[in-house]
């Protein structure tokens, strides 16, 4: 009996199959420049196809993790009749105003790159002809490719969406805007994560070898699974993702949901995963150095010396966490002469925009950051591990395992 995981990232997705006792069994890789759900498609499929086949005739439950915030809008047979909107787009801030007549004041969907602002901005700009629609996350519809149920979802991709997770449903004010399109918007149906939800199509277990007992069980988001891979568990423990974006996330006994700093609360067991998500991150690192670059680089980075450098590194303008505003500008300057200096400057100044988030979510009256996991890519960099030390005095933990592909094999396997 063995459970695939899958991540679908920023920059690439990943598979992970696990044993029972959550050894690594077989695993792949896929990077992608761009996103359209046709490279997610040929991405899934790739991945599939890169675990040995004796490994595939082993797998009795699937679990996918997408990026989140990532949507779409299907038509009846589970083809995009738009381009998909990904997590960090913020097109939503054109049409806030008019969000914001609908949903209540401070929740966390009144922001310009929640899912129910996208879903706002495609019901405003598109000519749905030929309803109905399906709106979908990134893991919803990479799930339905593998299973054939459309209009499913998890209340951990939903949140954005508006599901209200606490009573389990979704609120009166997104029901009753719903409503108001005379049934040309679908909204997913949601489950809870890792809950199983329909067999692999019997066509993809004749070509891939599946066993046709195998099942598909509801998603995750990418920061969650990075979260559930670490092994963090305690109320107090922290897990900071630093992929091509910075995330954060603390289990906490209180849920803080708060639009003005683009903090929310995922439902986690009886607990909360508190957190939020910024634009600086590790694509700020990989446009200005190669992977190489940044290795190397790091080498010369005394971590113990604070670099004066204070900028807001992002591509371009606006962030969501902890400020969350979509026209705030990057800064970048002064640029030093020395790159191994410019580096040091960004990788401190994304240290303390971490700090200051978490320092957030404890004034905001989560609970307090005891112990702290890293997760994705910047994980590695020794360096930069010794320079958010000095930021965070709270002792860091190695992760169980660093990849969010790992989490959602995880989440797979607890549906057994
Ligand atoms: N040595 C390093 N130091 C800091 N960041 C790094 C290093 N190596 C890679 N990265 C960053 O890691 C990111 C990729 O991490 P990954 O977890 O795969 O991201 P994602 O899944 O979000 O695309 C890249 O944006 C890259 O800049
Ligand atoms: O920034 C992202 C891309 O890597 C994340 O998908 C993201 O927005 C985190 O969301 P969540 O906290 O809901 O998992």
């Amino acid at each position: 009996m063995l459970a695939l995981g899958i991540d679908f990232g920023t920059s690439g997705a990943r598979a992970i199959a696990l044993s029972e006792d959550r050894q690594v069994v077989a695993q792949g890789e896929c990077a992608y420049s761009q996103q359209t759900p046709q490279i997610w498609q040929e991405s899934l499929f790739s991945l599939l196809q890169q675990l040995p086949l004796d490994c595939r005739q082993q797998i009795d439950r699937i679990a996918i993790n997408g990026t989140s915030g990532t949507v779409l809008l299907c038509d009846r047979a589970g083809q995009a009749i738009a381009d998909p909107l990904m997590y960090n787009d913020d097109r939503g801030k054109s049409i806030l105003p008019q969000v914001r007549e609908v949903t209540p004041s401070h929740h966390s969907v009144n922001s310009a790159t929640s899912s129910f602002a996208k879903l706002f901005w495609y019901d405003r700009h598109l000519q749905l002809l030929a309803p109905p629609y399906y709106f979908l996350h990134q893991a919803d519809w990479l799930g339905f490719l593998l299973h054939g149920e459309l209009g499913v979802s998890d209340y951990h991709n939903a949140l954005k969406l508006g599901y209200d997770v606490q009573h389990l449903c979704y609120p009166d004010w997104l029901s009753l805007w719903v409503d108001g399109k005379a049934n040309r918007i679908i909204l997913p149906e949601v489950s809870a994560p890792g809950e199983a939800i329909a067999p692999v199509l019997p066509k993809l277990c004749a070509e891939y070898g599946f066993p046709t007992g195998c099942l598909v069980c509801a998603g995750t988001t990418d920061s969650i699974a990075a979260f559930m891979a670490s092994g963090a568990s305690h109320v107090g423990d922290g897990v900071t993702s630093l992929g091509s974006t910075l995330v954060l996330k603390l289990l906490s006994d209180t849920a803080v949901d708060d639009a003005r700093y683009g903090i929310y609360s995922h439902r986690f067991g009886d607990r909360w995963l508190v957190g939020g998500a910024s634009n600086t991150g590790g694509a700020v690192l990989r446009h200005f150095f190669s992977d190489r670059e940044l290795d190397n680089l790091s080498r010369h980075i005394d971590p113990q010396q604070e670099s004066p450098l204070d900028y807001y590194p992002l591509l371009g303008r606006g962030d969501r966490f902890p400020i969350n505003d979509p026209n705030l500008e990057p800064r970048l300057e002064p640029r030093p002469e020395h790159p191994a200096d410019f580096l040091h400057g960004l990788l401190e100044s994304i240290a303390r925009i971490e700090s200051i988030g978490y320092q957030r979510l404890w004034e905001l009256g989560a609970s307090p950051l005891l112990q702290l996991y890293s997760a994705g890519g910047g994980a590695k960099n020794n360096q930069w591990t010794k320079i958010r030390q000095r930021h965070l005095s709270v002792p860091f933990r190695s992760p169980l395992h660093p990849q969010a592909a790992y989490g959602s094999a995880c989440l797979a396997l607890s549906s057994l």
